[in-house]
């Protein structure tokens, strides 16, 4: 199994509950899987645990064969090779397309940069958008850079939390094809949060329900 999830349980420290208690999950390479569940489920926190961005209380993170959290272990954010993509797509809108998607990337040649990039800007088809800022693209365009660039650092694993919920009702249907496409052509594994069982009837491969009972 390629992604495996084990009796994660977590709280906040200002909370009084927990919010998630004993959460499994497991994906195979290459899957898409769409986390469903209602407002305040607890569907962030997941991909905020699993990215690194809060700390477990119990339980066990295991992606491509690497522990990224047990009771021994937390392997910092930035060091788990974790791609996110936020609701807002969270682009800088100071800088250009190309900007944007090399950002980070810093520490790679040039030439191999470059090659990034337009393999990110093929696989999104966004290739004459490069030196275009972001409030010059629709918010689809704007959506579809926001992975090409979680994408440009090739990571193990995107996480895409409420990916389509800023987007024009009418426009959807089209986009979440698209998306699917471009996240099946690049093979990337993938776990999106929704809570619109049409997002994740379109696009995932295999809903999780969070929680389990509804
Ligand atoms: N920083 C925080 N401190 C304390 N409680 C928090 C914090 N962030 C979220 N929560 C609480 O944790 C619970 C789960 O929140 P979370 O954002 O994971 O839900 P969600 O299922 O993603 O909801 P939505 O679909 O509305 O984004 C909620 O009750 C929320 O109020």
């Amino acid at each position: 199994m390629y992604v495996i999830v084990k009796n994660l349980s977590f709280k906040y420290k200002n909370a009084k509950d927990y919010q998630i208690t004993n959460f499994n999950l497991e994906i195979e390479k290459g899957e898409i899987v769409a986390l469903l569940g209602p407002s305040g489920s607890g569907k962030s926190t997941i991909l905020r645990l699993i990215s690194g961005l809060e700390i477990p209380n119990g339980g066990e993170i295991i992606v491509n064969n690497r522990v990224l959290y047990n009771k021994n272990v937390f392997i910092e954010p930035q060091k788990r090779g974790i791609g996110m993509v936020f609701q807002d797509y969270a682009l800088f809108p100071h800088m250009t397309v190309e900007k944007n998607i090399l950002f980070g990337l810093e520490k790679i040649n040039k030439e191999a940069r470059q090659r990034i990039l337009d393999e990110v800007l093929e696989l999104v088809d966004m290739k004459e958008y490069k030196k275009r800022y972001p409030h010059e693209l629709s918010g689809g365009q704007q959506q579809r850079i926001a992975i090409a660039r979680a994408l440009a650092p090739k990571p193990s694993l995107l996480l895409l939390d409420e990916p389509f919920s800023n987007l024009d009702a009418g426009l959807k249907k089209r986009i979440r094809k698209e998306i699917k496409e471009i996240l099946k052509k690049s093979n990337i594994t993938s776990i999106f949060v929704t809570h619109d069982i049409e997002d994740a009837k379109d696009v995932a491969d295999r809903i999780e329900c969070h929680p389990c009972e509804m």
